[in-house]
């Protein structure tokens, strides 16, 4: 099954906030046609109003995929809907973080083939990854059309067990948040030395942008690009001091920060 069949089957879209919406412009942009694409969402945004696609009404009963993007905590609710459609024919993706496939299973059935995924918010711009992991009924071929599905807003990568996802999502699914704040915290120092708050930030925007996409280009690992900046006794080495401190630097601090955002994804888990 491929996007063609998707096209022939449908595509229901059970929330269409932040993520669904950047999912939904990736597959548009991919050829999707609007008509065999079917949103159900209480408060649809302008841009989803503008897109022709089905919106709330009248969905098919077994549609080739159903993408599930409503928050963990109106799951119980908006599952409901879908029941009907747990059929075994149809695939279920869910992008929500901390909801185990185990409580999708309870609602639609084990014979039902489903895939948790946990994407992230550069896939607005082509640019998220995607972690997946399918329940036992999901066969080669709806991996095969999850990822496809899915690497139309960026990469994708496959999980060995569904425990992996908690940590998955406090690294790069709230990831995208602790490098904005870093940018925020950056421009914010560069002011404190005397810089112009537009200038500052818009250095560090292209600094951190930069930084990102030669780390992703280059054959040397992140570790030895840090140490390409570092002139002995010069400034970066004076700034890595501070923070590569191994009480008071980055290592504890986001070792801190990515546990909270896995033990909540843990709790979410358990409902
Ligand atoms: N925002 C992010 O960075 C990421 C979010 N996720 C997951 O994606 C899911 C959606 O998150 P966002 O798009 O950020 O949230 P959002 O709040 O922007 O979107 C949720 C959408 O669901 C709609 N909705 C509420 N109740 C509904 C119902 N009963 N039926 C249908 N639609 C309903 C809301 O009107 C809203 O448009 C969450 O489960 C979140 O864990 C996953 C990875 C990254
Ligand atoms: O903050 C959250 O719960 C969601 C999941 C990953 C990113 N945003």
């Amino acid at each position: 099954m491929n996007m063609n069949d998707i096209a022939a089957g449908g595509l229901v879209l059970l929330g269409c906030g932040k993520m669904g919406s950047a999912m939904l412009a990736g597959w548009l942009a991919q050829g999707l046609p609007a008509a065999s694409v079917w949103v159900m969402d209480p408060h649809p945004s302008d841009w989803l109003k503008a897109q022709g696609v089905h919106l709330n009404e009248g969905a098919p009963l077994a549609p080739a995929v159903v993408l599930i993007a409503v928050k963990p905590q109106m799951m119980g609710e908006a599952l409901l809907v879908l029941t009907p459609m747990g059929n075994g024919k149809t695939l279920f993706v869910s992008v929500a973080a901390g909801t185990p496939i185990a409580a999708y299973e309870a609602v639609l059935g084990a014979e039902t083939p489903i895939v948790r995924a946990m994407p992230n918010t550069p896939a607005a711009i082509s640019r998220g990854i995607t972690a997946l992991i399918g329940n036992a009924r999901a066969s080669a071929a709806d991996m095969e059309l999850a990822e496809e599905l899915l690497s139309a807003v960026g990469q994708t990568v496959r999980l060995q067990s569904e425990a992996q996802m908690d940590a998955v999502t406090g690294l790069s699914g709230s990831g995208p948040a602790y490098v904005f704040h870093l940018i925020e915290t950056m421009a914010a120092a560069g002011v404190e030395q005397g810089l112009p708050a537009d200038l500052a930030m818009e250095l560090a925007k292209a600094t951190v942008a930069g930084a990102g996409a030669l780390a992703e280009a280059a054959s040397e690992d992140p570790a030895q690009l840090r140490v390409n900046v570092t002139s002995p006794n010069g400034t970066t080495q004076a700034a890595l001091e501070v923070l590569m401190d191994k009480e008071k630097g980055f290592p504890p601090l986001l070792a801190r920060a990515i546990k909270a955002a896995t033990d909540r994804s843990k709790e979410l888990s358990r409902g």
